[in-house]
């Protein structure tokens, strides 16, 4: 065995091979995978070894001997360190192919029947890469006296301060910078867990692409009315703020930025998000995608391939505030949106009512019970985007009972979509998957699939 003549701090040289699913680089020593954080395809890496496993061993670049010519300088390594903006280190162009072989790897890997690679087409990318998140969820420490927003660091507990990432808009960027002088001047400071002072936990700020109305949620540790005295100087400073949550939490130790004891603090409940021409109505947990450029691609696309006709009864599972429902309600007769969470649902309910939607039912479930529940002979198509743990066998199960025509599958994490392809593929044919690039800038790799009955 090769790894145990190796120990943790030895000197080897690795040509990298591949990308693997969190945009580390992979190469083989004597046939060992090695893993290797941001080293690229075709680079000769001198690395030092730092854990070994009986299959692979992880190490970390001391010197790149070869360089990948589309290698670019780190210009932020704190946030390359906490995964914020992780694939930096490579050109915008290559890092859609590479996110794109991420995708026919994982395929590679758990698709026993071969999906021929023609099939995996061209990743969809974005022209403007930066500042395309509207949302951000940032914990907040005290250091050195001050209140800093911030990240963990990959696979550990380091807190690493950041306040501008080039990945969020930049008005977000400027709230948090805002929100960190404004604690600090009202004295208002980050919960410290071993001595029990201050309040604050975290705050998620959630900016409207099309509208710019902005959603400013705090996690508190307990009841402090000098957040509203916060609040009220941020929304002066930025009028876009148009509602302010406080959320109430015991729970010290989670990393959570919603519970169910909350208060409005100041304005509307929702903000308005408009996409397609229809406006969305988001709670501060309602799910919404993070990239409203690439989401309305997204959802054209499913659109596209689905190409359903008017007696169509659809499931638009895992339906959040139910875009997807939006998108395909004039092609079709009926669609069921099934979506666990109540907030999500509130905003699906408030969304297709405003927007004069009335052949989609929203029904709050679990996507499985719903269709164990589902009274309904014929679904003639059903679209999937579910979380990252994607469908699962038990659920896929209940799928293969109703035997939809079609399958439009959207999914962010290309080895769930893969365990499920297989599945899938007893009764279905692959026809085409789609990846796009949702989160430039990280090794995330969003994708749609278009299954057939076979
Ligand atoms: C990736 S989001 C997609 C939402 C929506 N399709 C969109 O594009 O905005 C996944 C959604 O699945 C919901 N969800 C998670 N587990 C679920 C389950 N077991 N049954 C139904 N919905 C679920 C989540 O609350 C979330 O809103």
């Amino acid at each position: 065995m090769i790894n145990e003549k190796l120990n943790i701090g030895d000197v080897i040289d690795v040509l990298i091979k591949k990308i693997g699913i969190n945009g580390e680089g992979i190469g083989y020593y004597c046939k060992l995978a090695c893993f290797v954080d941001h080293a690229l395809p075709d680079e000769l890496v001198e690395i030092e070894i730092t854990e070994i496993f009986p299959t692979r061993i992880i190490g970390k670049i001391i010197t790149i001997k070869e360089k990948n010519p589309d290698r670019l300088e780190v210009l932020y390594p704190d946030y390359d360190a906490c995964g914020a903006y992780n694939m930096q280190h490579i050109t915008y162009p290559k890092s859609l192919e590479l996110k794109r072989d991420i995708l026919i790897n994982s395929i590679h890997h758990y698709v026993k029947n071969r999906i021929p690679y023609a099939k995996i087409k061209p990743m969809i990318g974005m022209e403007e890469p930066l500042g395309y998140r509207n949302k951000v969820s940032l914990p907040v420490r005290k250091i050195d006296g001050k209140n800093k927003f911030g990240l963990y660091a990959k696979g550990g507990n380091e807190f690493i301060p950041v306040n501008d990432t080039p990945v969020q808009h930049p008005r977000i960027n400027e709230i948090i910078q805002a929100l960190e002088v404004l604690l600090d001047t009202f004295k208002f400071h980050a919960y410290i867990q071993k001595d029990k002072s201050g309040y604050l936990k975290s705050v998620v700020i959630r900016r409207s692409h099309s509208t710019g109305e902005t959603q400013v949620s705090f996690l508190l540790i307990e009841k402090f009315k000098d957040i509203s005295l916060v609040a009220e100087k941020l929304v002066e400073m930025f009028p876009e703020i148009v509602s302010v949550f406080a959320f109430y939490t015991k729970q010290y130790k989670e990393q959570i930025f919603f519970t169910t004891d909350y208060e409005k603090i100041y304005g509307k409940a929702t903000i308005n998000e408009r996409i397609n021409g229809q406006i969305f109505s988001l709670y501060p947990e309602s799910f919404f995608q993070l990239n409203t450029v690439m989401a309305d691609i997204f959802y054209n696309k499913m659109r596209e391939l689905a190409n359903l006709s008017e007696n169509d009864v659809v499931i638009d599972a895992y339906a959040g505030s139910a875009p997807i429902s939006h998108y395909i309600a004039k092609d079709v007769k009926k669609v069921y949106a099934i979506e666990i969470d109540q907030r999500s649902v509130q905003s699906a309910i408030l969304s297709l009512k405003r927007n004069q939607i009335q052949n989609v039912t929203v029904l709050q479930s679990d996507f499985t019970k719903a269709l164990k529940n589902l009274e309904v002979d014929t679904i003639d198509a059903m679209f999937f985007d579910p979380p990252r743990t994607g469908l699962g066998y038990d659920t896929i199960k209940q799928v293969l009972k109703f035997k939809p025509k079609k399958i439009i599958y959207g999914s962010c994490n290309p080895s769930t979509l893969a365990k499920d392809l297989n599945d899938l593929m007893q009764i279905y044919e692959v026809k085409e998957i789609i990846p796009m690039d949702m989160f430039p800038y990280t090794p995330l790799v969003e994708s749609i699939s278009l299954l057939v009955l076979k």
